[in-house]
C-alpha cells in the first residue's frame, strides 16, 4: 500500500453478521484482493515436528474461526491497527507433512517472497519448528534478529531422535545459524520439568536471559515488559510466541502443556508494554484445536494475533508519518 491509499480493512460486522463467510484473520480481506500488504498474516499448517500431541496443523484456521470476534478499534494501545496500515491474510503456505527438511526450506522461502513484497508477517502455527524457518528468512532481511521467546519451555534443545529440526530445537539451530543477536535473548514464561540442570546451562551459555512463569506473577506485567525492552533496545527485534506460554487453564488446546503459566491477560499486557520495540514479524504456534474446549485456546492466541498486529501496524503509520 502506498502512503496515499487507504487501507481496505474488515468485513463491516453490523452488515454482514460475523459468523458469516469463510474466515480470514479478524474478518480482513485476503491478500490476493489488496495486492500487497503491509503486515501479512499467514497460517502455516505444520506439525510432524511434535515430540508429543500432534495437532497444531489446524491451529491457524482455529485463530482465524475465533478471531471472527476481534474489533476493529484496540483501546489498550489506542490504535485501529487495520486502518493504520494494510493487514491482510495471505492463506496458508502448503508444506510437506511427511518431509520435514523440505517443509522447512518451502517455508523459509515463501517468508523470502512475502518478505519481498516488504511486508511484515504474522504467522499462525503450526508447531515451534516452524520458527527456524522464519527466522532465517526476517534474518537475511534484517541481520541478526533480537528473540522474545514466549514459552514453558526452552525449545533450545539440541535433537530428538537424531531429529535436528523439531518443535523442541528451533532455538539452538538459530543460535547455531548466527541468526539471532545474542545480546538480546529471551524466554519468557518458562517453567516445568526439565531433561537436566545442563540444559539450562547450555541455554545460558547461546545467550538467553529467562523471565520464568513465577517472574511475572511475582513480579508484575509492568516490570517484566520494562526490563525486556531495555535489553531489546532499538533492535530489529521478532517475537515467537508458543501458546503453551499461558497455563492450561488459559491455554488446554496444546501439544505439550504444562502447569503453572501465565494469564492470558498477563501476556497480553506484556505485549502492549513492548509497543516501542521494533517487531519486525512474529508468530503464533502450538495451537492444536483437537484439545482445546469453547475455543479458550484460539481466541488467546487470536487477541495475542492481535496485539502484535497492532503494534506493527502502528510502527508502520509512525514511519510513513515521519517519511
Ligand atoms: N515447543 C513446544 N511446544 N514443546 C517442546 C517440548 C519438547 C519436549 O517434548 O521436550
Ligand atoms: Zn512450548
Ligand atoms: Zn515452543
Amino acid at each position: 500500500m502506498s502512503s496515499n491509499e487507504t487501507p481496505r480493512g474488515p468485513v463491516d460486522s453490523s452488515r454482514i453478521p460475523r459468523y458469516a463467510g469463510p474466515a480470514t484473520f479478524a474478518r480482513l480481506p485476503r491478500l490476493d484482493e489488496v495486492g500487497t500488504a503491509d503486515v501479512a498474516v499467514v497460517g502455516v499448517p505444520f506439525d510432524s515436528g511434535v515430540s508429543y500431541r500432534p495437532g497444531a496443523r489446524f491451529g491457524g484456521n482455529a485463530i482465524r474461526e475465533a478471531s471472527r470476534l476481534l474489533r476493529p478499534y484496540n483501546p489498550a494501545q489506542d490504535a485501529s491497527p487495520f486502518a493504520l496500515a494494510q493487514v491482510a491474510d495471505g492463506g496458508d503456505i502448503a508444506v510437506n507433512p511427511f518431509n520435514i527438511n523440505e517443509a522447512v526450506e518451502t517455508i523459509e522461502a515463501a517468508a523470502d517472497d512475502l518478505l519481498g513484497t516488504g511486508a511484515r508477517l504474522m504467522t499462525l502455527g503450526g508447531d515451534h519448528t516452524i520458527a527456524l524457518p522464519l527466522l532465517r528468512s526476517v534474518a537475511k532481511k534484517h541481520g541478526p534478529v533480537a528473540l522474545l521467546h514466549f514459552d514453558a519451555h526452552l525449545d533450545t534443545w539440541d535433537t530428538y531422535f537424531g531429529a535436528e529440526y523439531t518443535h523442541g530445537t528451533p532455538f539452538r539451530r538459530a543460535v547455531e545459524e548466527g541468526i539471532l543477536d545474542t545480546s538480546a535473548l529471551s524466554h519468557v514464561g518458562t517453567r516445568g520439568p526439565l531433561y537436566g540442570k545442563q540444559d539450562l546451562t547450555d541455554d545460558e551459555k547461546m545467550g538467553f536471559g529467562i523471565v520464568t512463569s513465577a517472574d511475572i506473577y511475582r513480579r508484575g506485567a509492568d516490570e517484566v515488559a520494562d526490563q525486556l525492552r531495555q535489553r531489546i533496545g532499538d533492535r530489529p527485534l521478532y517475537i515467537s510466541i508458543d501458546i503453551d506460554c499461558l497455563d492450561p487453564a488459559h491455554a488446554p488446546g496444546t501439544g505439550t502443556p504444562e502447569a503453572g503459566g501465565m494469564t492470558s491477560r498477563e501476556l497480553l499486557e506484556i505485549l502492549r508494554g513492548l509497543a516501542s520495540c521494533n517487531l519486525v514479524s512474529a508468530d503464533v504456534v502450538e495451537v492444536a484445536p483437537a484439545y482445546d474446549h469453547a475455543e479458550i485456546t484460539s481466541v488467546a492466541a487470536s487477541h495475542t494475533a492481535y496485539e502484535l498486529t497492532t503494534i506493527m501496524s502502528r510502527q508502520i503509520a509512525a514511519a510513513r508519518k515521519d517519511a
